[in-house]
């Protein structure tokens, strides 16, 4: 049972000291307020956190959807007790509205991130750069999704414009439409592997989930439960069982997580590179060579990671040459405008002086 949810002989070994410790095995596959619902090989149980974890927990230490965790089950209990998460291989995290410090996991352990935009209409570079910054940060393999192919005259162009965003990012291009290009995006995930589609409303991600489905309408149960009022409620799962032993991950908030901070941008997930940044001995300091220049030493020291501080660095210049451009339209804009506008006048004016006549 947990096989098919991605269970491996590494996290096997993982688990090796709560196995000593009596406990079972799981992946949460459902987070709601109240509790947790996790794939065991006992099937799927409700689930709360243990007290202990609950107060050693920051936001941060809080089981989330994906984790996989270690459960023991109380002889009286109807649901079961979460002592532990494994160590996350990668995590899309959130600051809360109320508070910058205050961290919450969108989705843990995800493989791979499809970038999800369309074909009909403009593409927006920036906003891809902003989802590609979140994958990377969370350190699931960023994929592009262009959707909607069959609305688009030249699609193989506008995949090269988004290919040279990031090189060596897939770039691929589908219509859920006509059924093309969808082997070759669930290509992108092995076996066991879990993805998650993160891109802006109405860009065809639920129709991309239906299409993969559509071979195994299964996957899509629903969980059934008893409210506190004994009614019965379905709940969607959020981690969800694709063709071929790959898994989804749908939970509130990841399709947008890219858009998160927008104000801020690339900053929001560079905060560290940012405040390394404001200790560089001289203002104007370039990073490269001068004395005193804090980025380098992080490097030296170990601190910064090298790709990391290379990547920033690619992501802020894009994003200044790209506002750049959208500047340049928006000023192109400006002056037709402008220019509609006097021959308005121009043309009024001639009027009133030929009225005059
Ligand atoms: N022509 C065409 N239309 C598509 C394609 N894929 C999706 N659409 C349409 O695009 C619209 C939005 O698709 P959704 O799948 O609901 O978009 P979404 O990204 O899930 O949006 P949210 O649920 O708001 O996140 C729907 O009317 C779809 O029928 C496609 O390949 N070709
Ligand atoms: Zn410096």
């Amino acid at each position: 049972m947990i096989g098919q949810y991605g269970w491996s002989t590494s996290l096997a070994a993982a688990f090796e000291p709560h196995e000593r410790a009596g406990h079972t095995p799981g992946r949460i596959i459902l987070h709601q307020r109240d509790g947790y619902v996790v794939a065991t090989d006992n099937g799927e149980i409700r689930a709360k956190v243990s007290g202990r974890l609950r107060h050693e927990a920051g936001e941060i230490g809080h089981p989330a959807v994906g984790d996989w965790v270690a459960l023991s089950f109380g002889a009286q209990e109807r649901t079961a007790t979460i002592h532990a998460f494994l160590p996350r291989r990668t995590a899309f995290v959130r600051r809360a509205a109320d508070s910058m410090r205050k961290l919450q996991i969108l989705a843990a352990n995800v493989d791979v991130a499809f970038i999800v935009t369309s074909l009909n209409g403009d593409l927006n570079l920036r906003r891809i750069q902003r989802y590609l910054a979140a994958a990377w940060e969370s350190g699931a393999r960023p994929v592009v999704v262009l959707t909607k192919s069959d609305l688009c005259a030249d699609p193989e162009g506008q995949a090269a414009r988004v290919a040279a965003l990031e090189p060596g990012c897939p770039v691929l291009m589908v219509s859920a439409r006509q059924g093309v290009g969808l082997d070759a995006l669930l290509a992108q995930v092995g076996r066991g592997e879990t993805c998650v589609l993160i891109g802006s409303s109405g860009v065809g991600k639920s129709t991309l989930v239906n299409a993969f489905l559509n071979e195994d309408r299964m996957a899509t149960r629903a969980i059934r439960e008893t409210d506190d009022q004994g009614r019965h409620t379905t709940s969607h799962r959020q981690l969800i069982l694709l063709p071929g032993g790959r898994l989804m991950l749908d939970t509130p908030g990841i399709r947008e997580v890219g858009l998160i901070d927008a104000e801020a941008g690339v900053s929001a997930v560079f905060e560290d590179i940012e405040g390394l940044l404001q200790t560089c001995r001289f203002t104007n300091c370039s990073h490269a060579n001068e004395p005193g220049c804090a980025v380098q030493a992080a490097v030296q020291s170990g601190v910064l990671d090298p790709a990391r501080w290379a990547h920033y660095q690619k992501l802020t210049l894009e994003a200044a040459a790209a506002e750049h451009e959208q500047e340049r339209a928006a000023k192109a804009v400006e002056r037709r405008r402008l220019g509609a506008l006097q021959k308005v006048y121009r043309a009024t004016k001639r009027n009133e002086r030929g009225g005059g006549d």
